[in-house]
């Protein structure tokens, strides 16, 4: 098989936008720019093992996720440090990643990016020396609301929205020890992200300094927050200065590790990974090739 295929991973199961005309569009673009693909649908069962077995087969230029974040971790624990690019067609509930590098959700749109755009090598945080994440994990509040959202059965924004609601009407704050290369710390939190982007798929901005290159990572600590003060802090997010507020504090390393002193659920890139007493963060730098628009090229 030439080297220049490209191997197309479909989630049928990811968002809510319509998949039935995804492979013909699939088909008639790579026609147009004379590119040899393959198709793979997801089947909620192993499927790492058998996107690895795609990729030793078919051995191609690059394998595009097609589906959300889950889809995308996916694809990038296969592709690890093999020089294969990882392409994205943003299909899921939230598309975080594809939002931060502005892919957009168009599907000929995202399909053109493919072909016209720039792979660049990209930064992964390890956690717990099993896990990756391309975009932004977390214990505390968020991971809380993806499991009411994953409970509820719905799917897409709006779904989201209602369970942001339900979880900030239960929001709680516990206490954990924060170990950084340098100096080690007690704080209470109600959610600390384990940030390699800047912001989640809302549009809601995080971490505004962060660098998906620089081969450092950030933790960004929410002190628990008086209702009164939601609204600016929400704001604030939205405008990117989280940074500035008294409620927000971020750490830029290369190497943490977090004691909770309860059991706190985990979520890595929007999938849930259950309760932790301890998680340990590095970070590998450029380990993976992400394509992405060509405004990207230095970012
Ligand atoms: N054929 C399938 N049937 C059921 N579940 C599947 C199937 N294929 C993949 N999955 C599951 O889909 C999940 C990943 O979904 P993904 O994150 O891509 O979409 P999403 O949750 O809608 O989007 P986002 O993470 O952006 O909100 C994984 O838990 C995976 O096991």
């Amino acid at each position: 098989m030439a080297q220049s295929m490209y191997l197309f991973i479909i989630n049928p199961k990811s968002g809510t936008t319509d998949k039935s005309e995804l492979e013909s569009i699939i088909e008639s673009t790579c026609y147009k720019y004379n590119r040899e693909y393959t198709i793979y649908t997801t089947t909620g069962e192993n499927d790492h093992e058998k996107v690895k077995d795609q990729v030793t087969k078919y051995q191609p230029k690059a394998v595009v996720a097609c589906g959300g974040d889950g889809t995308v971790n996916l694809v990038a624990r296969v592709l690890l440090d093999t020089g294969i690019e990882l392409g994205i067609i943003p299909l899921g509930s939230a598309n975080g990643l594809a939002s931060e590098l502005e892919i957009p959700e168009d599907v000929e749109e995202s399909l053109e990016i493919i072909f016209e755009g720039q792979a660049n090598p990209t930064d992964v945080v390890v956690i717990n020396k099993e896990h990756i994440s391309l975009h932004l994990s977390d214990v505390g509040f968020n991971a809380k609301m993806i499991k009411d959202f994953e409970e509820s059965g719905d799917r897409g924004k709006l779904a989201y929205a209602r369970s942001f609601f339900n979880s900030l009407r239960d929001k709680q704050s516990t206490f954990f020890t924060v170990e950084l290369n340098s100096k080690s710390f007690e704080v209470e939190a109600e959610m600390i992200v384990f940030a390699n982007a800047s912001s989640y798929g809302t549009g809601a901005i995080i971490n505004p300094d962060s660098s998906m290159s620089d081969g450092k990572f950030e933790i960004v600590v929410f002190k628990p927050i008086p209702f009164g003060e939601l609204v600016s802090l929400t704001f604030s997010s939205f405008f990117g200065d989280v940074n500035n507020s008294e409620f927000v504090d971020i750490y830029k390393t290369d190497h943490a590790k977090i004691l909770c002193h309860t059991n706190e659920l985990l979520q890595i890139d929007g999938e849930l990974k259950g309760d932790v007493k301890e998680v340990e963060v590095d970070i590998k730098k450029g380990a993976i090739q992400v394509i992405m628009p060509l405004r990207h090229s230095l970012y």
